[in-house]
């Protein structure tokens, strides 16, 4: 099938809506997600940014349910944000009082309305469930309120009894239907059927509330919106009840790029806000979320990251910077030579052939290994195989220790830099100090080190014991390298060791050209 045939069978496919809204309940649905209690503060601070990101809705919380959820509810109305607010109540006219206390014009009353729901959770008839519900109505609209009415489990309502109390709050002035997937058992061709239904009874713009216990709660809020459902619920990360809601970033991008319709909302925010979304309640997302885990941008395979150098959208249907992501190119067992030599000149380091050969064979055997292998690795493995192939910058020439009470140490080191020999002495706090200051002083002049790390270890016993010395430099670039050398004489394996990473941190300075 071709471009234009797909166009056509999408046009003929969708009933959009004029205007479709984003409701956001990170906030409260996505906070009723085992073991997530948020602070005011961070409540305040995800609905600022759920503003920035140019929601339409917030679901702010259910102020009636406790005096944090009231509090947090003020304080978001005191931020006059643009996005318009909106407070969770059951039926119950002191729960609606509770909306109105926290100042807000816009409440979303529900009630379950299923058989399971009527009979064994709230113990009523179908004609008790229709009076509670105009009754909180009637109440919310006689307070100057925009009602939106959810009834709970629609989607395990039998059809007439749903058309029935949707007749009756519209009478009774909702202003937004709701239709709970509660327990997520919708499916696309369910959900086209249910909406297209609903869409053919009422003019009373329609809401869907979707849960994800299929992982279909995305599909089937876009098959709603296709249907022409004017609102979709969603929550940041897809948090809320069990296995949460329809995710925001995945509804927003999946109709921005594949259906083409664009809500206008800032989507390069997308990323950062869900990750504080996950900082601020502990849920981290997998890296294979769709939009913003870890690998939502990130290649391995030699094919793909071959095709992603010459044009990204070979493997990317988005870019990163649509939501604020980044591109990662990873480096292991499937990597190919394409995707290598792309990191070694982003680190500015040149290989011939038969090297690059060596590199590139230790990468697939790391991975081979079960060893993914980091930048970091890379680098290393390049400049050790640099390295080998090149004569050594700096040697140890000559070295004497003189320690005896009550005097400092001193070191007289003699190295030869460049095919220049070069000796001084200098003191230190102990013998290995007294050398590693003398070896500063000699290669001041040819670059400027530090010592980051230095640990030494016996790694047999005795007086003779053979001493392990692992170091880590850095140069002024910023440039680290790791050296490492074993010796029965402490000083000796301490002077080699720093040697080996000066070395390395020169050839890296000297390769980068
Ligand atoms: C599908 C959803 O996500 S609905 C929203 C769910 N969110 C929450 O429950 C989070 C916050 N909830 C709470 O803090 C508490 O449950 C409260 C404050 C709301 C109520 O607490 P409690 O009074 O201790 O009652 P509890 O939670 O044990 O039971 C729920 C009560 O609400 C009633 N109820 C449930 N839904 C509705 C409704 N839509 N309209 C009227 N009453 C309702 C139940 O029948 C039950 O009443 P009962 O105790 O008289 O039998
Ligand atoms: C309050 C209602 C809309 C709800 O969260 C649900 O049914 O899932
Ligand atoms: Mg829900």
């Amino acid at each position: 099938m071709n471009a234009k045939n797909i166009e056509t069978l999408k046009k003929e496919n969708m009933n959009l809506a004029e205007k479709i809204y984003i409701f956001d309940t990170t906030l409260r649905d996505g906070e009723q997600t085992p073991g997530v209690a948020l602070t005011v503060d961070e409540k305040i601070q995800i609905a600022q940014k759920l503003n920035n990101l140019g929601v339409d809705k917030i679901e702010v919380g259910f102020p009636a349910s406790s005096p944090g959820e009231m509090e947090s509810a003020k304080r978001i109305k005191n931020r006059e944000l643009d996005s318009r607010l909106v407070g969770l109540a059951r039926s119950l006219t002191g729960d609606i009082d509770a909306v109105i206390d926290a100042d807000l014009d816009y409440i979303h009353t529900f009630i379950g309305t299923s058989p399971l729901h009527r009979d064994y959770k709230l113990k009523k008839s179908k004609e008790d469930i229709i009076h509670s519900s105009v009754v909180a109505i009637d109440y919310a609209k006689d307070h100057g309120l925009t009602v939106e009415f959810s009834a709970e489990d629609a989607t395990r309502t039998e059809r007439d009894f749903l058309f029935e109390i949707f007749n009756e709050v519209v009478d009774a002035g909702a202003d937004f239907l709701d239709i709970p997937d509660t327990v997520g058992v919708l499916t696309p061709i369910v959900t086209r059927e249910l909406i297209t239904d609903i869409k053919n009874n009422f003019k009373t713009p329609i809401s869907v509330h979707f849960h994800n216990d299929f992982g279909l709660a995305t599909a089937n809020t876009l098959t709603a919106i296709e249907c022409g459902a004017n609102q979709a619920h969603v929550t940041i990360n897809g948090l809320g009840e069990r296995t949460g809601n329809c995710s925001l970033e995945e509804l927003v991008m999946a109709l921005k790029s594949a259906y083409n319709i664009d809500l206008g909302l800032d989507t390069t925010r997308l990323y950062s806000l869900s990750n504080l979304v996950g900082r601020l309640t502990g849920v981290k997302m997998p890296v294979n979320k769709p939009i913003v885990g870890d690998n939502a941008f990130a290649h391995e395979s030699g094919i793909h990251v071959h095709g992603i150098l010459n044009n990204a959208s070979t493997y990317e249907p988005m870019s990163p910077e649509m939501v604020g992501h980044s591109r990662k190119i990873v480096l292991g067992k499937h990597t190919g030579a394409n995707a290598v030599k792309a990191k070694l000149k982003e680190h500015h380091i040149d290989l011939n052939e038969k090297q690059f050969d060596k590199v590139f064979k230790n990468i697939k055997s790391l991975g081979d290994n079960g060893k993914c292998v980091t930048d970091d690795d890379l680098i290393a493995i390049a400049i050790t195989e640099l390295a080998s192939a090149r004569e050594t910058p700096i040697v140890i020439k000559g070295l004497s220790i003189s320690m005896g009470a009550n005097v400092s140490p001193t070191a007289t080191v003699k190295l030869e830099i460049d095919g220049v020999e070069k000796e001084t002495a200098s003191t230190g706090v102990g013998p290995v100090d007294a050398a590693l200051n003398a070896i500063r002083e000699l290669i001041q002049d040819t670059m400027d080190i530090e010592l980051e790390e230095y640990n030494l270890e016996a790694i047999t016993g005795g007086t003779d014991a053979l001493a392990e010395v692992f170091v880590i430099s850095s140069d002024s670039d910023g440039n680290k390298s790791t050296g490492r050398s074993t010796n029965q004489d402490i000083v000796m394996a301490s002077i080699l060791a720093v040697l080996d990473s000066i070395n390395k941190l020169l050839l890296i300075n000297r390769s980068i050209l």
